[in-house]
């Protein structure tokens, strides 16, 4: 048989989808002073798909959020140990420019904290401080970046008014597109529905399902129901250590740790 030949063939079609890592955290311990915040979690996270970080209060879900584009950081007293692998290197390591890293890792806080600016100048921040000048490019920018949040058919008409006129839920969206103005890889998202009516919640779920086309989102929930209706992917937490993670629906329906199953049953937290 000429070594060109196989012997069986093999039908592609039908093989499984391999998912691509976009990130992942290798042991990672945070300390607030003494004080632990979370103690080696190591966690891989999918490309292109929701993953929802939960547990009960002060179990560390926000510590591992920041610590994937180094927003820990900024807390005085804060230490890190472990990596973060992205993009073949680990950025916990000094030589890592911060301003960059957080152009391709974003992030969206609790509570919508827009700049006192017109939402046209909120969305184009970012792109001007990383060295965009061209007008219409920016126009471009800030267009696109408000089609994908959700939001320009709301605003398009009010682009230089402040957005401090915008509902709460406008402003949430109108963070998002400030974040995806940066043509980020990750979006990380920090409860972001916390502070929302149901309606602007609704509409944010909805978001989020349509950006992991093009993003990572990685989200802390403390919304079960939320984790469940738009997540692929759940970590559960329990004092700093991550207890279990896997395909959300796996988690939800047969968890494996007797903690897991106490907590999304509703049992405490
Ligand atoms: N800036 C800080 N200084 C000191 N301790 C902190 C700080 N931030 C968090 N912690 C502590 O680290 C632990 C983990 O907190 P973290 O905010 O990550 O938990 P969480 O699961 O996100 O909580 P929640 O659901 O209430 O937001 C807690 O014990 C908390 O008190």
């Amino acid at each position: 048989m000429s070594v060109f030949q196989m012997e069986k063939t093999v039908d592609i079609t039908t093989l499984p989808q391999v998912e691509t890592i976009a990130i992942e955290a290798k042991s990672i311990s945070v300390y607030y002073r003494k004080k632990h915040g979370i103690y080696k979690v190591s966690l891989r996270f999918s490309a292109n798909h929701v993953t929802a970080l939960i547990g009960p209060s002060g179990c560390g879900k926000t510590t591992l959020l920041r610590s994937l584009n180094r927003m820990n950081d900024e807390v005085e007293g804060c230490i890190v140990s472990g990596s973060i692998l992205f993009s073949g290197v680990n950025i916990n390591a000094p030589s890592i420019n911060v301003f960059e890293l957080r152009k391709r890792i974003g992030m969206v806080f609790q509570e919508p904290n827009v700049f006192a600016k017109s939402v046209y100048q909120n969305v184009a921040f970012g792109p001007i401080r990383h060295g965009v000048k061209d007008k219409h490019r920016l126009a471009e920018i800030v267009e696109e970046s408000l089609q994908m949040a959700a939001l320009w058919d709301e605003v398009k008409d009010k682009l230089h008014s402040s957005a401090l006129t915008l509902s709460g839920g406008q402003q949430q969206r109108l963070c998002i597109a400030r974040a995806i103005a940066l043509q980020p890889e990750i979006l990380l998202l920090d409860e972001p529905t916390s502070s929302l009516d149901p309606i602007s919640t609704g509409k944010l779920e909805q978001l989020i399902g349509e950006l992991k086309k093009n993003y990572t989102i990685i989200f802390v929930t403390h919304d079960m129901q939320q984790a469940a209706r738009i997540s692929d992917y759940t970590a559960f937490f329990h004092m700093g250590k991550l207890i279990e993670s896997g395909r959300t629906k796996e988690l939800f329906t047969n968890p494996k740790d007797e903690r897991t199953e106490r907590f999304i049953s509703g049992r405490f937290g």
